[in-house]
């Protein structure tokens, strides 16, 4: 390293910056105080209430939206970013010095995430800015498709005149089908030279386009004695493991190709294979045995690596963090291209952010399940001061952890101890795939720490979330940096069904950790989890359950409105500021959210009525599937979320794109049920209101719910997109079926509720 003595080499690498964060503080804090004068109106007055029944379910319901706001605020306290400057990281550390990465990509089905989506990020992921020697590209195929591997042979073949070209341009976007998209501006006065390579170039990129596109039209030939005969005959549940090592730099060489190496693992029916935390073990078994760099990157199949100067960026926080500050894992942001317009389903919480830089001032973000660095000793499950214990660890306790395969145990007491030694033959993978087909078998695990100890986690559909906790858990720190241009864009949801799918795994797999040894409560007690981190996993994993006073709540408004009772003091009390302060506040508060993440009003809109949508469906599934699963019913499932590029045709404007689209799925139901009910509710309200003499009773118009009324009004418009599908033709439409059973339930309540009703 060089020495300390001229400026640019004492220039840190890192830094962390502290946010500015009082406004946002002073607004929580004011909405805190109403919250608790809130509660304490409604113990007051308790003993006022003829019926008590509304009065209990609203101060149970504002309870918990108490308790989660002060989970909330605790997270958020504090804001802290991180900083890095590549430009001065070869002042500081020879290249030579660079660790060796093992990049993982995975992908699940050739249909959900259409081969040409994987390989552009297979691309760019081969063009970084790091000496190519020091990289190996795992893609890892739960599908076992042929067409993945045939696209995967042909897209490294392009790779071979791609990576030059990029490198010898430096091309900003290294993923072909963004690059090509437009015409880049340096084009126009760039030599003849860059025009001429620039379009053979997309010829180029065009041909491996067709010939993917070819293959996925028609049944892939896998007979014979090419290649592709051990896909013949294969199922995709129940195949042996298929390792193919594509290409090699057998002699070190830095402008040269990474290795790339397909892997499919085996699958049995019998053997519950973990969805992507299985998948991701038996990576990180094959590229230990084959390559085993001390660290690696995890994307998921969409993320394509948008700087190519990433992984200088990660070297920043791998050199910059001190070795005291036990850093275990660099995450960047997930952002997505071309995102629909306004975010008309909510997929990019603007709160996520917060989230994220909030948990940087305590114990460090959340490892989030794609565009992240690990340290291979950390998966392994290493504590931050535990080197020199591993340095004496027996064979039996390797074999333990690890399993069987001796060249596993031996790559992996390399990495506990942090011996440089290189195990020899390591340029060439190829002469290793006898002993990663071995650990890449559905039984290898049976008897070992994988996914309890070692490796991804198992036991939640976020095995991400799990795993970070875990490792946050051993008393390992974090870090998350934003870079310019941002490190990785993926696919956003774009349809509203899969944004259901996506969200109830989310909430499911969060609060299936409470159930796990994994519990943040458990792990601050017994383990080394930092108090505040625990809080802020804790309300993480607290989402499903705030489905359910979302869902009452939403119903109180309509209820006291058909019953003639109240759950909200009218509007001539002094008690109603309360609430309309509450409301005020907080939606002020969450456009200030937006905007600070530049995000626009009809954005913030969005959101909020996602928000309401989501916890009364997807929510409320999520916390059911984890209930069924605790009873022993049903287990929660990964279920894999389309991925859909759009060309920049603008058709944005297009009237289709955003709308809501709706199947069978009972999902939706507990959304319309609401609807219904509120509809109901405000029909009857208005009739009331239209009866009044006001002249003569103007206080009785007052003294009316108007509150609840209002409340009723805005779930309404939360729920317009259902109000249109109710009306709506073919996949705009909800399902007859799904209405006419909603209103059943509707009714039933309506019924129910009149019968006791009281008129003004
Ligand atoms: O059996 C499976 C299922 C999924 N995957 C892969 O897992 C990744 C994530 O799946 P996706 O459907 O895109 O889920 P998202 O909700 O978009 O993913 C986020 O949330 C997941 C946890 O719920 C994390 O695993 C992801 O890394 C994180 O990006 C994809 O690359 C899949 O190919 C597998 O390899 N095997
Ligand atoms: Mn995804």
């Amino acid at each position: 390293m060089a020495s300390n003595t001229q400026d640019s080499t004492s220039l840190p690498l890192q830094e962390t910056i502290v946010q500015n964060n009082k406004t946002a503080r002073a607004i929580e804090l004011v909405i805190l105080s109403l919250l608790v004068s809130l509660l304490v109106y409604r113990v007051v007055y308790f003993k006022d209430q003829d019926h008590y029944l509304p009065w209990l379910l609203a101060f149970l319901c504002e309870s918990w939206f108490t308790f989660n706001w002060i989970l909330s605020i605790c997270i958020k306290w504090d804001q802290y970013t991180t900083k890095t400057y590549p430009e001065r990281l070869l002042n500081r550390v020879n290249e030579s010095e660079f660790p060796d990465v093992d990049i993982f990509v995975t992908t699940a089905d050739p249909i959900l995430e259409p081969c040409i989506i994987t390989m552009n990020t297979v691309l760019s992921l081969l063009a970084v800015d790091y000496p190519a020697d020091k990289l190996a590209v795992y893609l890892s195929d739960d599908g076992c498709s042929a067409l993945t591997f045939y696209s995967l042979v042909e897209t490294t073949k392009f790779a071979k005149l791609w990576v030059p070209f990029c490198k010898k341009y430096n091309v900003q976007v290294r993923a072909p089908f963004r690059y090509f998209n437009s015409k880049p501006t340096s084009l126009e006065d760039g030599s003849s030279e860059l025009q001429q390579e620039w379009k053979k170039m997309k010829n180029e990129y065009g041909d491996l386009c067709k010939k993917i596109d070819l293959a996925t039209q028609r049944p892939f030939p896998c007979d014979g004695d090419s290649d592709f005969a051990v896909f013949s005959g294969v199922q995709r549940s129940n195949h042996p493991p298929i390792i193919k090592v594509i290409s090699e730099n057998k002699e070190g060489i830095q402008s040269d190709l990474p290795h790339v190496i397909y892997i499919s693992r085996e699958k049995n029916p019998k053997h519950h294979h973990h969805y992507k935390a299985g998948a991701m073990n038996v990576l990180a078994r094959v590229s230990g045995v084959m390559t085993n760099a001390p660290l690696m990157l995890n994307v998921d199949c969409d993320m394509y690596a948008n700087n190519p100067q990433v992984f200088l960026h990660a070297m920043c926080m791998v050199f910059g963090f001190k070795k005291e500050e036990n850093c275990a894992f660099f995450q960047f942001p997930q952002a997505f291209y071309d995102g629909l317009k306004d975010d008309p389903f909510g997929s990019q919480f603007a709160d996520g952010f917060y989230i994220a830089n909030g948990l940087s001032s305590i114990q460090g973000t959340l490892y989030v399940g794609s565009n992240c660095f690990h340290r291979r000793k950390v998966i392994y499950g290493s504590s931050p001061n535990d080197t020199i214990k591993s340095d004496n660890m027996s064979n039996e306790d390797l074999h333990k952890m690890f399993g069987k395969s001796v060249e596993l145990r031996e790559s992996a007491a390399q990495i506990l101890s942090e011996s440089n030694s290189k195990i020899e033959n390591r340029r060439s993978p190829s002469n290793f795939i006898e002993a990663a087909i071995h650990v890449a078998s559905c039984s290898y695990e049976y008897g070992t720490s994988w996914g309890k100890q070692v490796g991804l986690l198992y036991g939640s559909t976020t095995e991400d979330v799990l795993t970070g906790l875990g490792i946050h858990g051993r008393g390992w720190r974090s870090a998350v940096t934003s870079t310019d241009p941002l490190a990785f864009l993926g696919c956003a949801t774009t349809t509203y069904q899969s944004s259901l799918t996506q969200q109830k795994r989310w909430v499911a797999g969060l609060f299936e950790v409470l159930f796990t040894k994994k519990n943040p409560l458990l792990l601050t007690v017994k383990g080394n989890l930092w108090f505040r981190q625990a809080l802020g996993y804790f309300y993480l994993c607290l989402w499903a359950v705030r489905s359910v006073p979302e869902l009452c709540y939403a119903f109180l408004p309509a209820y006291s409105i058909i019953t003639g009772l109240h759950f909200l003091p009218k509007i001539n009390e002094r008690a109603f500021l309360i609430f309309m302060g509450t409301f005020i506040f907080y939606n002020i508060y969450a456009f200030l959210e937006c905007r600070r993440v530049g995000v626009s009003i009809r954005t913030w809109w969005n959101l909020q009525r996602m928000g309401r949508i989501y916890a009364m469906t997807a929510w409320l599934f999520g916390f059911l599937s984890v209930m069924l699963k605790l009873m022993g019913l049903s287990n929660t499932v990964f279920e894999v979320t389309k991925k859909e590029y759009r060309s920049n045709d603008g058709d944005d404007d297009n009237e289709s794109v955003g709308r809501f689209t709706y199947d069978k799925s009972p999902m939706i139901m507990p959304g319309v049920v609401i609807l219904l009910f509120n509809m109901v509710a405000l029909v009857n309200g208005v009739l009331i209101l239209s009866k009044v003499d006001y002249w003569e009773n103007w206080m009785g118009v007052l003294g009316f719910g108007l509150g609840e009324m209002f409340c009723s009004v805005w779930i309404l418009l939360s729920f317009w997109e259902f109000l249109k599908g109710l009306f709506g033709n073919g996949k705009y439409g909800i399902p007859s079926s799904t209405i006419w059973k909603s209103g059943a339930l509707a009714l039933l309540f309506v019924q129910d509720e009149s019968t006791r009703g009281l008129a003004l």
